[in-house]
């Protein structure tokens, strides 16, 4: 079996679903100024972390450091619209202040707007990673700078420390997805930690920030969530869902979906099959989202919602050879719709529909007989009995007929009707079809010939029947066949 690659035909019919997740004030998205703890996702509900989080959570309560940020003033280009927050270890503070000093510092030559900064300090640098995975989660940075000072003691205690604040920033980079810079100078001593915060080794978090400020970081992100919209639903698929899984409860954005939710065939016949492909796109956000395009083909674009209906620009064709009455066809329809979600970004919205159209055998037609009710060389009107077989399986609703009508080799004419009769799957029906001729015109030939009582008959033409599957024109033919000829009061039982 072959299998229609794609729709010839698209229509798409996007429908909204608003409100249900009532927006949220924007201060809870986008904190600046002293920041209320309500408004991080840390929460008490974090019960299952150790008890030392209890002590972060604690810090994080009193300590939102953001006057510092207050400060920074001006606005060069490259950062702005980058959120970032910092953690920082308040253990060994004297170091830890001069390099959050200087990462602010380089923030504001990169224009990185102050409320687009978040400060959150910490007991130490051991306590760096838990916090910067859960920043990093929250979906609300483009990176988390994690700064501290790890200075080597009289114990091995400083190894233990060092070695978890960078498997910790690791291990919250690669959880969260959100790049997690690695600010922790771990040193001999004090003087090699001041030379590093602002002395003369530089500012390490200064260095930080440059890191987390830099284009590429912040284009991997984005060249990751490409690859995402490729459909590979890989780490970065996942990352993305649980983001708009928690964003979608914190702010009311959330993912749409898109469904194929039903299928026409507005037109079938031997030659072509139209099937017109109804997408409902459910749209959970307070506000309408562009649609982009589709499998970049640009079948629809749009604001979902805005009017309510999004026509398909173009139709496809498929071609499908050797269409033969009684084939079922199977068909797959498979389309990409990009939508731009504020927050969460450019989604793929992948489509896919799989069926069948049966090609229905055409009707079997026999003219029964044909009943004159006027008969007369210039005029003569006669009604044909037409039985019409279905030799389907589903019933066939037969709305019109035309055709061209012979008898013996000569054509009376043409004939429609515009009656509606169904037909039982299997079953037959009978359509009286009127046709007005002049047998004048056709010679003594088919006089005579009207005047016994059978003749040979041919007929041709169409019939417009509706069937399960959409509406349908299948052509009918009988050559050659026999008919009783009648006339009006003649006994039709005979
Ligand atoms: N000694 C240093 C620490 N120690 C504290 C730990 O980081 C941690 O807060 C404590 O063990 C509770 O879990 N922290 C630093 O940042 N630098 C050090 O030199
Ligand atoms: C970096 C540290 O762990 C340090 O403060 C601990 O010092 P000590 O090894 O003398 O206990």
């Amino acid at each position: 079996m072959k299998s229609l690659a794609s729709p010839p035909c698209l229509r798409l019919t996007p429908t909204t679903r608003r409100h249900l997740h009532p927006r949220q004030p924007s201060s809870a998205c986008y904190p600046h100024g002293r920041i209320k703890s309500n408004s991080l996702s840390f929460s008490s509900s974090a019960s299952g972390f150790a008890s030392t989080l209890a002590v972060v959570e604690k810090e994080l309560r009193s300590s939102f450091v953001t006057d510092a940020v207050r400060h920074v003033t001006g606005s060069l280009m490259r950062g702005e619209g980058l959120r970032f927050a910092i953690v920082v270890a308040r253990f060994n503070e004297v170091v830890t202040k001069l390099l959050l000093e200087g990462a602010i510092e380089t923030f504001k030559k990169y224009s990185v707007r102050e409320e687009d900064i978040q400060v959150v300090w910490v007991p130490g640098s051991f306590e760096i990673g838990v916090v910067a995975q859960r920043l990093g989660k929250s979906g609300n940075f483009n990176a988390v700078l994690c700064i501290g000072a790890v200075i080597r003691g009289d114990t091995t205690h400083y190894d233990a420390v060092a070695n978890s604040a960078a498997s910790g920033v690791l291990s919250a980079g690669i959880n969260s997805g959100v790049p997690c810079i690695f600010g922790v100078l771990t040193c001999e001593d004090m003087d090699q930690a001041l030379n590093r915060s602002g002395g003369k080794a530089g500012n390490k978090g200064a260095e930080t920030a440059l890191t987390a400020n830099k284009v590429e970081i912040v284009d991997r992100a984005h060249k990751e969530e490409e690859k995402e919209e490729d459909g590979n639903g890989g780490f970065l698929d996942k990352v993305k869902d649980f983001i708009g899984e928690k964003i979608e409860g914190a702010i009311g954005f959330g993912k749409p979906t898109a469904d194929a939710s039903a299928i026409h065939i507005p037109k079938i016949n031997l030659e072509r099959a139209d099937i017109v492909v109804d997408v409902l796109v459910k749209n959970p956000n307070p506000v309408p989202i562009p649609l982009i395009e589709s499998d970049g083909r640009k079948l629809v674009s749009g604001l979902i919602p805005d009017a309510g209906t999004i026509k398909a620009h173009r139709e496809e064709t498929s071609t499908y050879n050797d269409i033969n009455p009684g084939m079922i066809i199977p068909y797959r329809i498979k389309v990409d719709l990009i939508v731009d979600v504020p927050v969460l970004g450019r989604l793929t919205l992948p489509l896919e529909k799989r069926g069948e159209i049966p090609i229905p055998k055409k009707p079997d037609v026999d003219i029964e007989k044909i009943k004159f009710q006027k008969f007369s060389l210039e005029e003569t009107v006669a009604i044909l009995h037409v039985r019409l077989e279905n030799l389907n399986d589903f019933d066939l609703g037969v709305n019109d007929l035309d055709c061209e009508v012979w008898l013996s080799d000569v054509s009376i004419g043409k004939a429609e009707i515009s009656d509606s009769v169904k037909l039982d799957k299997n079953g037959s029906g009978l359509i009286n079809v009127p046709i007005t001729f002049r047998p004048k015109d056709f010679g003594s030939a088919l006089w005579d010939m009207i005047r016994v009582q059978g003749t040979g008959y041919t007929i041709k033409g169409n019939v417009d029947v509706d069937t399960p599957f959409g509406g349908m024109k299948l052509p009918i033919i009988k050559e050659g066949g026999e008919t009783r000829l009648k006339k009006e009061d003649d006994d039709d039982e005979e």
